[in-house]
């Protein structure tokens, strides 16, 4: 939808039926779930020659992104950000970046995992990842995708499947890929209490009836069936949806057929928002399996890829070269007086090993000079 329209129905369902936002609770949940906040002090280095040279980071602004907050975002006309993240690392940086949605997509099984599709992920591979990202992470709206296999078959195992992922990664909100032949099932989620995002045009799951990763939308029947699943998931109570891989003119009429935030990836600019593949956008894809998928859609915003080449290749060689680690990279310190101290049991231990050898007890070697030496302990 245009950002000057007014989004006042985003989660308005949703909200309405379940009596409260999902987020207000993050904090004190995820206390309970382990979530590690970032200092909140500003910057520093740490003086202390002996220690390790580590930077404080600053923290990420203390406002967690909810329901509310993305609603009043939409509302203002101020499109919305999102990224994929798959551990703790990478969702660190993506909270420090102030971006407003995080998605642990299925798409980790590609890029994490090493898979050509995502069909083979499983709930608990969501579930692993999920943990890593909450523990990183306290600013942005955590959305996590229920993979392929684990919501299809009926009501009940969407439910089931959306539960246990909340439960156990204290995550915002699940993504369900397909329209209108999904309702059954993303209602039952949403009938939980759990917040649902819509994921419609081209849905990966779906690889196997599309033939492929390609484009949806392309013919006026197909795009109108975009416009009738978004009122459908809209309808249902589906807080947002994604919409993937389908010309900028057909995604600019879907967002405008609906009130609740349309994000897009690979679908134009007309979208309330954004969302990109982390290791995509931040051209970390050197392997040739990987580089296959890297989407036409995707603009690169950093090469990091080359960077970690550069800098594995430069350790490399200065291992090769003695010249990792110097003197600078030993920090360890043993005074005068106990390094000659030791340098004298060193001696003396040499002398036994040589006497020993030369009188032919070379295997027996090691227990005389541990019974010979016992001082040393
Ligand atoms: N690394 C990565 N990035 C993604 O965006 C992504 C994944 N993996 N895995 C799950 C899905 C699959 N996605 C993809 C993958 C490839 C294309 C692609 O190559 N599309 C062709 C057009 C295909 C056609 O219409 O024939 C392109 O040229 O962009 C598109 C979406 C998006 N998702
Ligand atoms: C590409 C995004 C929208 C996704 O669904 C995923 O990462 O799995």
């Amino acid at each position: 939808m245009n950002s000057a329209r007014s989004r006042v129905a985003l989660g308005a369902r949703l909200v309405r039926e379940h009596g409260k936002e999902i987020s207000p609770a993050r904090a004190a949940a995820a206390a309970t779930a382990g979530r590690r906040w970032a200092s909140t002090e500003a910057p520093k280095t740490s003086a202390a020659s002996s220690g390790p040279r580590i930077t404080a980071a600053p923290a990420p602004p203390h406002k967690n992104i909810t329901l509310h907050s993305l609603a009043t975002k939409v509302r203002k006309g101020q499109p919305i950000s999102m990224v994929t993240a798959y551990d703790y690392p990478s969702a660190v940086h993506v909270d420090k970046a102030g971006i407003d949605i995080l998605l642990v997509g299925d798409s980790l099984g590609m890029v994490e995992l090493g898979f050509d599709t995502t069909l083979p992920v499983t709930l608990d591979d969501m579930i692993h990842h999920g943990k890593a990202v909450a523990r990183g992470c306290r600013r942005p709206l955590l959305v996590i995708d229920l993979p392929f296999g684990t919501f299809e078959t009926s009501p009940q195992q969407a439910a089931q499947s959306a539960i246990r992922v909340m439960k156990e990664t204290n995550f915002d909100a699940v993504k369900v890929e397909g329209g209108r032949q999904r309702l059954p099932n993303i209602e039952a989620i949403l009938d939980c209490g759990i917040a649902c995002m819509g994921h419609i045009g081209l849905t990966p799951q779906s690889y196997s009836s599309l033939g492929g990763f390609k484009a949806q939308g392309r013919t006026a029947a197909a795009a109108y069936e975009l416009i009738k699943d978004a009122e459908a998931l809209q309808e249902t109570g589906c807080f947002a949806l994604v919409i993937e891989c389908v010309p900028a003119a057909v995604a600019d009429q879907v967002a405008k057929a609906v009130d609740i935030p349309v994000i897009g990836i690979g679908a134009g600019p007309h979208t309330d928002g954004q969302v990109l593949v982390f290791h995509d956008m931040l051209g970390m894809m050197q392997h040739y399996h990987h580089a296959e998928f890297t989407p036409l859609f995707c603009k690169q915003y950093a090469t990091v890829g080359h960077t970690i080449q550069n800098g594995l290749a430069d350790y490399k060689r200065d291992v090769e070269e003695r010249r990792f680690p110097s003197m600078e990279y030993s920090p360890y310190k043993i005074s005068d007086a106990e390094l000659a101290t030791f340098m004298d049991m060193v001696a003396s231990h040499n002398e036994t090993k040589q006497r020993l050898a030369s009188d032919g007890q070379v295997k027996s070697a090691a227990d005389d000079i541990d019974n010979e030496n016992i001082k040393v302990y």
